[in-house]
């Protein structure tokens, strides 16, 4: 092979490059993520296709994804092919809310949704009012309520229907991403070329840091930020819950600004973007956080691009312009338009010669001419005030961008327009055991060099397309990594620092999942290790004096509350994937009034549970500005004081679904500081490993209260 190796076969150079069963070429590696991403985005139209043929059209626009009633008008030849404007039927009425974004494929259909040959074309822009997507071929007729009523008086309104069919920009963003990796250079190239495995990490320094943003960092926690801040390509910082991962990664992104370097923060979803904006605030950090306002948490809104920029002086000059250009055009309305009728088929350039020289032309008289030229002059001067409004526009991004000392967004929006051919020095990655590999490389394919941050016991990545997830999308970036340098964390040369005390739970609490998954290496920094409920100063006596006092007793850290004994089924709704469970629902909304009159305020507080209906029923049950609701996969990365968790499963079967997954029970049970109560039944609940382990855990070392 040496002997073949920078020889030729026909006109070919041969290289020999060292490829075990675990490395790939770097084309290999994007061809193949590149079809399992393609695998990921078909599997979305089938579910999108299933929903259409399971749920009546009115269900799906009741969950945002399909509008009926709808016209449609032919907006001719544009960019991408030919332009449909769709509108509700009658007159001037606002769409209802929807899912449907700019760059989604959306089915249109009049009779059958599932007809093969519907016409999809791709959103190109959302408004309150109206939808207008581009298609190729132009669709048939119909589509534009062109035809006519039997009594051939009227026109057919057309009564459409739109489906969303699939979100389209995320898979578009990772190719996108996955397409620069073959012929990638120097940063990138190295990224992508260690983490294949092909090259190793280059070995550097732990960086000398004096001065400290967070003072509080424990010795782990500072040799990662170390690490990390010196590292040329890659480092990775693995911890369990509550070791302050999010701490550390703040303290990177710190230092890196501190030395004057461009930083960009990532994580998947847009709860774990949020929590990095909320630490970096906190810390008083500049920071931008990209991404549509609609999707960001309300407290954090000031950080938005979105108002950021309505605080500058170039935006409030770019509105100006954008208003004179209305004006303008008001102006037009006075004036005759050069349409079919008046232009008979002048140029725009013949009607100006024609105004200047006081002409008429074929029938149309000189003064009508003349308000046409008016007209034109006056659609140019608009088109230019619009156009220096654009730019200003994008000058008052590039000045925000420009001055904020980190930007965030999640891993898909980084790979939208507004970061194009910007390459930042540092990208911090939170959460990326959550997120696949391709959506790493959006935000990698804008960076020099990247902190990974993650525990792969926690939720992995959600993949709808089991056969993607077989053939390897399920694996991370963060686990291939540290599959393919596996050294102990402390070695010298490793790319991986762990982090191991947690500063969030009583030791109860942290108890179950340290054994259970980290095989007992957590340990608890003394600041958590005893905090209950009665340092918040909850009185005993001001919980109610029924079974709900043993559940909320102050000094009981862990509680788990068995529902078998009473009449407590789960429910489906019709339609719906997910699962409800109404009297647990109840027992939860019961538990959180006595505490909340015990003098607990609602922001200590978090009901979480698997199921998305589920948390939608105790929403429902609790005041407007009681406690927070979320699912589990919502709340990863979050903590409160009391956390309520609502299991759901109680049937003969032993059926658990969503709590199969122990990475998902490890993120419930790891979420709460002072107190976690979990309601669910043992006799469903207990026949899978680990939730039996748990309601052992919880009678032998918790309390365990069966109702
Ligand atoms: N060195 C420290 N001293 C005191 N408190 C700390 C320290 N490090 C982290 N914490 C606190 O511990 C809690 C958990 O930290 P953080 O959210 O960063 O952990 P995490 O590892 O990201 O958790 P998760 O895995 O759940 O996302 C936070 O309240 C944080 O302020």
């Amino acid at each position: 092979m040496q002997a073949l190796d920078g020889g030729r076969i026909g006109t070919s150079t041969v290289s020999i490059a060292l490829l075990d069963a675990e490395t790939e070429s770097a084309r290999a590696y994007a061809t193949r993520l590149t079809d399992l991403v393609e695998l990921e985005r078909e599997e979305e139209m089938r579910r999108h296709e299933r929903e259409i043929e399971t749920l009546s059209g009115r269900e799906r626009e009741d969950r945002g994804r399909a509008l009926l009633r709808m016209r449609g008008r032919d907006e001719g030849e544009g960019l991408g092919g030919h332009h449909v404007k769709l509108m509700r039927e009658q007159k001037g009425q606002p769409l209802p809310d929807h899912e449907i974004r700019v760059g989604d494929l959306v089915m249109i259909s009049k009779t059958d949704p599932l007809r093969d040959d519907n016409p999809t074309g791709t959103v190109t822009q959302v408004t309150n009012y109206s939808i207008t997507a581009s298609f190729d071929p132009k669709p048939d007729g119909w589509v534009f309520g062109k035809g006519l009523r039997p009594d051939r008086r009227e026109e057919v309104v057309s009564g459409l229907r739109v489906d969303l069919y699939v979100n389209d920009i995320p898979y578009q963003r990772m190719q996108d991403a996955l397409a620069k990796l073959p012929t990638a250079d120097g940063a990138l190239k190295q990224l992508r070329d260690v983490s294949t495995g092909v090259a190793s990490p280059a070995a550097t320094e732990p960086a000398p840091i004096d001065d400290w943003h967070n003072s509080a960092l424990n010795d782990a926690q500072r040799r990662a930020v170390r690490k990390a801040v010196a590292t040329d390509d890659v480092h990775l910082i693995h911890g369990p819950p509550g070791t302050g991962k999010t701490t550390t990664a703040t303290e990177v992104l710190q230092q890196c600004v501190d030395r004057g370097e461009s930083v960009l923060a990532t994580a998947a979803s847009n709860t774990a973007v949020d929590n990095v904006v909320a630490f970096l605030a906190e810390q008083g950090t500049d920071v931008v956080r990209l991404g549509h306002p609609a999707r960001v948490n309300d407290r954090l809104r000031t950080h938005t691009l979105d108002a950021q920029i309505e605080d500058t002086d170039t935006h409030r000059r770019s509105q100006q312009k954008r208003e004179k250009a209305f004006a303008v055009l008001d102006r037009q309305e006075d004036l005759t338009a050069p349409s079919g009728r008046w232009r008979r088929g002048m140029s725009d350039r013949k009607i100006k010669e024609r105004a200047e020289q006081g002409r008429g032309s074929r029938g149309v008289p000189p003064e009508r001419i003349e308000e046409m030229a008016a007209w034109l002059a006056l659609q140019e001067r608009a088109d230019a005030l619009f156009d220096e409004a654009e730019a200003l526009e994008q000058e008052a991004i590039d000045e925000v961008l420009g001055a904020a000392d980190v930007v965030c967004s999640t891993n898909s929006t980084a790979g939208s327009d507004l970061l194009d051919g910007h390459t930042f020095d540092t990208l911090v990655i939170d959460e990326a055991t959550q997120a696949t590999a391709p959506s790493c490389w959006i935000p990698m394919t804008h960076a020099r060099r990247a902190v990974l941050v993650g525990d792969h016991k926690q939720l992995p990545p959600t993949i709808q397309n089991q056969e993607a997830a077989r053939r390897g999308l399920r694996h991370t970036l963060f686990e291939r990594l540290a599959h393919h340098h596996e050294t102990a964390p402390e070695a010298p040369g490793s790319i991986r620092s762990l982090l191991r005390r947690q500063y969030r739970m009583h030791e109860t609490i942290m108890g179950f999942p340290n054994r259970t998954f980290y095989d007992g290496r957590l340990e608890a920094d003394d600041t958590a290790r005893h905090r209950t409920l009665a340092d918040l100063g909850v009185p005993e006596h001001a919980l109610p004096a029924d079974e709900r006092r043993a559940i909320l007793d102050p000094e009981a850290s862990l509680v788990f509350v068995d529902t078998s004994g009473i009449d407590a089924p789960e429910h489906q709704r019709s339609g719906s994937h997910s699962r409800e469970n109404p009297r647990e629902a109840d027992l939860i909304a019961q538990l959180t009034t006595a505490l909340l009159e015990a003098g607990v305020a609602p922001s200590a507080i978090a009901v979480i549970s698997p199921y998305d209906d589920q948390v939608d029923r105790i929403d429902r049950a609790l005041a407007p500005d009681g406690p927070e609701t979320d699912t589990v996969d919502g709340f990863q990365g979050r903590e409160k004081e009391i956390v309520l968790l609502s299991l759901v499963h109680s049937n003969d079967r032993g059926a658990i679904g969503f709590l199969d997954e122990p990475r998902r029970f490890n993120v419930a049970v790891t979420r709460a500081e002072r107190k976690a109560v979990v309601v669910g039944d043992a006799s469903t609940v207990a026949a899978a490993d680990v939730l039996g382990a748990f309601v052992r855990y919880a009678e032998t070392t918790g309390r365990a209260v069966p109702l």
